[in-house]
């Protein structure tokens, strides 16, 4: 449980005692979003990041996650990617499918030897909600494209899954309406991979565009832009650490006409709700009120 919940304008910041009691209220929060999506439309579309946060949703492999997300109804999309093979150390897809996607199958695949024993003692068990995720549900870049036209690939991919509603439209811009975005938070205040001063931050008419200048090494990358980001119906941003500490306190906090141009600070969703996943450290610079 959160040791604090602050309300900051819309936003709620959620600040946690330390990183395991963040992962554990993470994966119920995500469980519950999940639950409402599908319920509502029978689906679930989530962008990832890469990272920190990737680990920090690692519960959603254990019990009782594991037993009770429905993840044959999820599609996986990535916030950013980093243009290197699928098969890089740097792959934001490499590092969601080595340490989240690949426990999901091996999970579900344990569960499903467990309920064959069972049948065979003639216990009827509801087999369906332990479905893994589907392989054709990961839309993740096409790795032997330069990042311009792996870039506008993705968005095509995008435009055609918001054509046939997989993927919701959003009501107030033309976007894509995602029903999870997930961001990290790098030291610089940069999410996805929106750097600080970069002039993709005003990118106002693409839905995914690329960077061969990231100052965070690989310098290759695409991302979803802000318009993207800041029409999805939930947007959580997750931060572990000191080093959070600052970039936490300027995007969260009212800080005056002095306050830098933080990519953090301008993912302000229109219409979905914004959640600040914090533990203390990353929090400790964050202004407290009652
Ligand atoms: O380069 C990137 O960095 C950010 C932050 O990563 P973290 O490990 O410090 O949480 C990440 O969110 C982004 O997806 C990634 O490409």
């Amino acid at each position: 449980m959160a040791l604090e919940v602050l309300n900051k304008d819309k936003n709620e910041v959620r600040v946690y005692e330390n990183s395991d009691e963040l992962s554990t209220d993470l994966a119920d929060y995500i469980e519950g979003l999940s639950d409402v999506s599908i319920k509502e439309r029978g689906v679930f579309t989530v962008a990832l990041s890469g990272g920190s946060v990737i680990r920090l949703m690692r519960k959603l492999c254990e019990v009782p996650y594991n037993k009770t997300v429905d993840w044959s109804k999820w599609y996986i999309f990535w916030v950013d990617e980093r243009v290197v093979a699928k098969s890089h150390v740097d792959s934001n897809y490499k590092f969601a499918k080595d340490h989240l996607l690949s426990k999901v199958v091996s999970c579900s695949h344990k569960l499903s030897v467990l309920l064959v024993v069972e049948c065979k003692n003639e216990i009827v068990l509801n087999v369906e909600q332990l479905l893994p995720i589907v392989p054709s549900h990961v839309h993740s870049i096409n790795d032997s494209l330069t990042a311009e036209e792996a870039a506008n690939d993705y968005e095509f991919v995008i435009r055609q899954l918001v054509k046939t509603r997989m993927v919701n439209a959003s009501d107030i811009s033309d976007c894509p309406k995602f029903d999870l975005i997930l961001l990290g938070l790098g030291p610089d205040g940069h999410v996805a991979s929106l750097f600080p001063n970069h002039p993709i931050l005003e990118e106002k008419n693409e839905w995914v565009t690329y960077i061969t200048n990231s100052p965070k090494p690989p310098p290759e990358r695409i991302t979803f832009t802000l318009p993207v980001i800041n029409s999805a119906e939930n947007v959580l941003v997750v931060a572990t650490g000191g080093e959070k500490a600052e970039a936490a306190h300027m995007a969260i906090d009212d800080i005056g006409p002095k306050c830098p141009v933080l990519p953090a600070r301008m993912v302000q969703p229109c219409a979905g709700k914004l959640v600040w996943f914090l533990d203390v450290e990353a929090a400790s610079k964050v202004v407290r009120f009652s």
